[in-house]
């Protein structure tokens, strides 16, 4: 199914913001999935997704076609000491966040970083899972920053430290992570 550029939509942002407004969550974020048909274009499925920006504002972060994290999951960090590599600023973040949908953005401190939630079976299932992160990590020379508070929340967020920023390197790990597949160590859902 071909993705169409969103600006091809006939229907008016206005009514469409009106319509996925209305199927928004309680967590500020929607998805909304749906075949749209506009008079000569069938539209493919798309996402609108709402994100927390830095600001803890919530705004519709505009259409974008399908990203898949499948793009980011085969790509390979490059060393942070390079000279080259600079921090991306929000707009380019807020652009990438959607290949790594289950993560979020933040703003901590002026530092924008993405930041994740599970709950962990166990204490030690907790470990078990930083231990499989811990080797996505090395494989990848590029390194999260993990939490096990309350002994089974999970917390992990990602930023790369030597531009006190977000670059490619924070995706393509954050994509990494979450093709780890650990049913067993985590419960379906952080809070469940
Ligand atoms: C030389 C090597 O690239 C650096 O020491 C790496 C190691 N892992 C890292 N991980 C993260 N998240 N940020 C860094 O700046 C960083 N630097």
């Amino acid at each position: 199914m071909p993705i169409i550029c969103p600006r091809l939509f006939s229907l008016s942002r206005v009514q469409l913001a009106t319509l996925c407004q209305s199927l928004n969550n309680p967590h500020g974020r929607s998805r909304f999935f749906a075949p749209l048909y506009s008079s000569s274009i069938r539209v493919a499925q798309m996402s609108w997704d709402t994100r927390e920006v830095s600001s803890d504002r919530y705004r519709l972060g505009g259409f974008r076609s399908f990203c898949t994290v499948k793009d980011l999951s085969t790509k390979k960090c490059v060393p942070c000491n390079s000279d080259t590599l600079k921090a991306m600023n929000e707009e380019a973040a807020n652009t990438l966040i959607c290949q790594v949908p289950e993560w979020n953005l933040i703003n901590q401190d002026g530092v924008l970083k993405l930041q994740r939630s599970w709950k962990a079976k166990t204490f030690m299932k907790g470990l078990e899972f930083f231990q499989a992160v811990a080797e996505v990590a090395e494989a990848e020379g590029h390194h999260p920053d993990l939490h096990l508070v309350g002994w089974n929340n999970v917390n992990i967020d990602i930023w790369t430290h030597s531009v006190a920023g977000l670059t490619e390197n924070d995706f393509i790990l954050a994509a990494k992570i979450s093709g780890l597949n650990l049913p067993h160590l985590l419960r379906k859902q952080a809070g469940k």
